[in-house]
């Protein structure tokens, strides 16, 4: 299947993953700010992505929403399970299929999915200054694929 395909290319891209396992550490020193400045920069570039969170309310509120605020430790979380996984094939495959029903149950696609790419470009680029490049980015869009290509 195509998932296994793009899973087994990042699996088997050692420099890859440790452009993914590095800025990972970088992100990851504040989960809840990193979640809340990916969705919001999310909102900022994609106003079709910001009409599927409805329910999360007036997201213009930032951490002073309860809502937002748990929706985005939550995500960061998600994205921990996937860094976990990065030696493993099998492994890999079954949390991105866990996390594609999530999707798959809110009519998200897989060009929708997509949309976090450029959110999580600047998203890097503010959280690690002079270590940003693009080659990090290619890496997590390799990463995004993986769970496109489940939706
Ligand atoms: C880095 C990429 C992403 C990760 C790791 C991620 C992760 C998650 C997680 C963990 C949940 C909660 C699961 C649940 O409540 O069932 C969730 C919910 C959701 N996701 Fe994503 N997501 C990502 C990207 C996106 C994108 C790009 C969109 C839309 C364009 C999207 C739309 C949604 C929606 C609408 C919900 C339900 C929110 C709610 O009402 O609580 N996600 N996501």
């Amino acid at each position: 299947s195509k998932v296994a395909e793009l899973a087994n290319a990042v699996v088997s891209n050692a420099d890859q993953k440790d452009l993914l396992r590095m800025s990972w550490g970088v992100l990851s020193v504040d989960m809840e700010g990193t979640g809340l400045m990916l969705m919001a920069n999310l909102f900022k570039t994609s106003p079709s992505a910001k009409g599927k969170f409805a329910r999360l309310g007036d997201v213009s509120a930032g951490k002073d929403n309860s809502k937002l605020r748990g929706h985005s430790i939550t995500l960061m979380y998600a994205l921990q399970n996937f860094v976990d996984a990065l030696d493993d094939v099998e492994r890999l495959k079954c949390v991105v299929e866990k996390f594609a029903v999530n999707h798959i149950n809110r009519q998200i696609s897989a060009d929708e999915f997509g949309e976090i790419v450029g959110p999580l470009r600047q998203t890097l680029k503010a959280r690690m200054g002079n270590y940003f490049d693009e080659d990090t980015v290619s890496a997590w869009a390799s990463l995004v694929a993986v769970v496109q290509a489940s939706l």
